[in-house]
């Protein structure tokens, strides 16, 4: 039987943060349009900055955190000096004094992160009136404390422009100043304190920076972390939400709907799949979601499966916008994310009785529940009668409220539920599974910690460990050393003789020679003169000698150098860890991860130095003179699927030479001429034309460049920019310019000063296990003295690698040997024959 509409609510419903609103019937309510736009109230616009002590800033290491503090608006500012103080512990607080300038009152907040630990700079200001007497008005006014809060960077009311938010801006949202929400009545079960973790851990939720994360048309997972928009609501059991697009900042540093939402858009047509094919999707809930109706206890909380029970267009801002009604699938168990006080109570509810007025179009005969109370609205934006009520477009900035007959509905869900609801099990090896299992693509993703419920990502090369304080949860897999021969791909035991080059020229302006030392085949690759780049091929022979490729490939999956998947410096999304892992040994290498502390030569097994003293052999076969010593090895380890991207290796710290040693699986190493270099446009769609970027061989028409460049002077801007536009027409983005297969025991070396100035690579494992080994020079005068005993290396002279020239003339001697018994047996068969 079709439930009776409006009726059979056994338990009120209690919704926090909203006014109640009498359900009345749709027929007399009555409905006041405005007759134009409420002026809009105009807010203070306040800008605070905390600079130098931005993430990633030489202030917050070494635990001192500095900052200066800088309030602006116009006829007002603020300003601390520098404030420094030492931490210790993980709660670290620092009380400074703000001097505010003609400052009324003003609260305000800011926040930055130093990578591990976020801080977060509240201050409040008060009246200040200036003094009759025409004395100076600059007034220690403000006390600044900056304390951990688990809350990323954000200033609020910034003014902006209202342009589409940047991923970076949309991931840093303000969180409200003060929290006074009441605790939430559970605990989430699953929880992550970064996106990267939280990303890697659950099968759900693989989205970095959108909200929406959905796989062959089905949504799986949805991120909320902001409020989803205007009319959008968090409660117990139901969430209404936008579909993300089309979104913007406006002038308060508001999200909202600046464009309208693609009807065609993917995720829109995947929320209706989810609808029609009962298929849930896992909800996260954002420590920047205001509207939730408890404290956050986590950055990042599961909070359960929902379905899609409506998905309808509406007006934003006069824009087209998507939303979505979703339901909490379990409606016998309390929502974690209640308040503690919470009085919605479970069990004898007969929700399902609840039904809204449904109504059709008359133009569209679309059928709908009345959603909002002021009236029934056409809810389809390819109707003429869309977002009308009575006989009028509502206007932008008129007050729908939502239909409580239409929030108290509520639906038995009766598809299937996913097989992770609760905490994903951490990956387990079977006895189907063979040794090669443990380094898979499934294997450095992240897993939930099964004592605290915290998502983990992989960051340890040997075992997934719980970086909650105080957890000890470990997981590992068993492993066994891989013999290279199980990952060189079609090779299988590799060359005997001299290895197959399989590195491809695309730049037909490179100089290539070949030759050979011992059974070394050297290829040289000559970008221009004093810049290039050689591959010295090996073979099986010499891989297999003692302190070879085949025993390093053993030693490196032991362990011992502790390889970690190390935080990058500059992403767009915090925290996000390297797709490889690695470890220095030696002078530490401001690499562009943040590499954690460097082990010295003499702590590292032997077998490093070793690999130094082969390496510098390379280097020196081919770069003529004073090679600058090596006294700096980066270790990186390669799972199946994982790499390292373009790159250059130009910190100012490093010499000129760069000799790399490759292990296991083989890997595509490709070269190009930096972007900007290749085309001289510093921006992209050919604007801002630099004449003063440096023109070489392997850029894009150098010749047209060159007159270009000469002729620029005194130009303006735009018509440099017409100028080279023209005369570069054609002009694509810089490709790779030199493909190398390295392979099993291969060593590569790049050199010359403006090398990695104008050329950057990458790094692209095509098989499952893959280790490389970087040496470098890492100047000292540039490195603190506490530090320079890690380079020390025992080189001794008398026992240098001299390219195991006697196995090829071994093997030559050999090959004499079998040629004379060849011959010698045709001769005495041809002998016979005479006889
Ligand atoms: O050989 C490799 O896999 C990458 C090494 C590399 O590019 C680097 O360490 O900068």
């Amino acid at each position: 039987m079709e439930p009776s509409t409006e009726a059979g609510l056994s338990q009120p419903v209690r919704r926090s943060g909203r006014k109640a609103a009498v359900p009345r019937s749709p027929a007399t309510l009555p409905v006041a349009l405005p007759p134009r736009r409420a002026p809009k109230r105009k807010t203070s616009q306040l800008d605070l900055t905390a600079d130098s002590a931005t993430p990633g800033s030489p202030y917050l290491q070494n635990g001192t955190v500095s900052a200066r503090l800088r309030l602006q608006e116009r006829n007002v500012s603020a300003s601390t000096s520098r404030i420094n103080t030492r931490f210790v512990g993980p709660k670290p607080s620092l009380i400074a004094t703000l001097h505010l300038h003609r400052v009324s009152s003003a609260s305000f907040l800011a926040s930055h992160t130093n990578g591990t630990a976020p801080y977060v700079a509240l201050a409040s200001a008060v009246l200040n009136p200036t003094p009759n007497n025409g004395a100076s008005n600059t007034v220690p006014a403000a006390q600044v404390e900056l304390r951990t809060a688990q809350i990323a960077a954000a200033i609020p009311n910034k003014k902006r422009k209202t342009t589409r938010a940047s991923p970076k801006s949309r991931l840093n949202p303000s969180p409200p100043l003060v929290d006074t929400r009441p605790l939430p009545w559970g605990d989430p079960q699953v929880w992550a304190e970064t996106r990267t973790d939280l990303c890697e851990s659950l099968p759900y939720f693989k989205q970095n920076q959108g909200a929406t994360s959905y796989l062959n048309g089905i949504v799986r997972g949805m991120l909320q972390d902001h409020d989803g928009g205007e009319r959008s609501l968090l409660e117990e059991e139901l969430v209404i939400t936008r579909c993300s697009g089309g979104l913007g900042m406006d002038d308060n540093g508001e999200t909202r709907q600046v464009s309208d939402q693609d009807a065609n858009a993917a995720s829109i047509a995947c929320f209706s799949n989810n609808m029609h094919s009962k298929q849930p999707l896992i909800l996260i809930l954002g420590s920047n979601n205001k509207q939730c109706p408890a404290k956050v206890p986590h950055r990042y909380c599961v909070m359960a499966p929902f379905h899609v029970t409506d998905v309808w267009d509406e007006k934003s801002y006069g824009k087209i916008a998507v939303k979505v009604r979703l339901e909490k699938t379990d409606l016998q168990h309390k929502s974690w994310w209640a308040a503690e006080n919470s009085c919605l109570s479970l069990g004898t509810r007969e929700v399902t009785k609840v039904k809204a007025q449904r109504s059709t179009c008359v133009t569209c005969h679309q059928e709908r529940p009345q959603i909002y109370v002021e009236g029934w609205v056409c809810l389809n934006r390819n109707c003429t009668s869309f977002w009308i009520l009575d006989g009028r477009e509502i206007p932008h900035g008129f007050k729908l409220t939502y239909n409580p007959v239409f929030l108290a509905e509520r639906t038995i869900f009766n598809g299937f539920l996913p097989p992770f609801l609760s905490v994903p099990k951490p990956i387990q090896a079977t006895g189907q599974h063979d040794r090669l299992f443990s380094v898979t693509r499934q294997c450095w993703r992240g897993i939930v910690c099964m004592k605290c419920g915290r998502c983990n990502s992989r960051r340890d090369w040997d075992a997934w460990r719980c970086q909650t304080e105080g957890c000890d949860f470990e997981w590992e897999l068993p492993r066994e050393i891989i013999p290279a021969s199980a990952v060189m791909g079609d090779l299988g035991f590799g060359f005997q003789g001299h290895a197959i080059c399989d590195d491809e020229v695309l730049d037909s302006r490179i100089k290539v020679t070949v030759d050979q030392i011992g059974f070394w085949r050297v290829v040289r690759y000559e970008i221009m003169p004093g810049m290039f780049i050689i591959h010295f091929l090996a073979n099986d022979v010499i891989n297999k000698k003692p302190g070879g490729a085949d025993d390093i490939f053993g030693i490196l999956q032991e362990g011992r150098l502790r390889l970690e998947r190390q935080v990058m410096k500059s992403s767009v999304v915090p925290d996000q860890l390297t797709r490889h892992f690695s470890a220095n040994i030696g002078l530490p290498y401001k690499y562009i991860v943040g590499q954690k502390e460097s082990t010295s030569f003499s702590d590292a097994p032997g077998v490093f130095t070793e690999a130094i003293r082969r390496m510098t052999w390379a280097a020196k076969q081919v770069v003529e003179d004073g090679l600058q010593e090596f006294n700096e090895l980066l270790a990186v380890g390669y799972f199946q699927g994982s790499k390292m991207g373009y790159h250059d290796d130009g910190e100012d710290t490093l010499g000129p030479t760069v000799t790399s040693w490759s292990f296991g699986g083989p890997s595509a190493f490709n070269f190009r001429v930096k972007d900007k270099l290749f085309s001289g446009f510093k921006a992209a769609d050919h604007k801002n034309y630099d004449s003063a970027l440096p023109v070489i061989g392997l850029c894009y028409k150098p010749e047209v460049r060159k007159v270009i460049n000469q002729n620029a002077n005194g130009m303006s801007q735009a018509k440099l920019d017409k100028v080279a536009k023209d005369a570069l027409s054609g002009c694509k983005k810089s490709s790779t310019f030199l493909k190398m297969k390295l392979r099993h025991g291969d060593f590569m070396v790049m050199h010359g000063a403006e090398m990695q100035k104008y050329t950057e690579h990458e790094s692209v494992p095509t098989d499952m296990l893959r280790f490389a080994l970087t040496a470098r020079h890492v100047k000292p005068e540039m490195i603190t003295q506490d530090q320079h005993h890690k380079g020390v290396l025992d080189l001794d002279p008398m026992n240098s690698y001299d390219g195991d020239l006697e196995l090829y003339e071994e093997f030559k001697r050999q090959q004499a040997r079998e040629l004379e018994a060849a011959s010698a047996r045709r001769r005495g068969a041809s002998d016979a024959i005479m006889a």
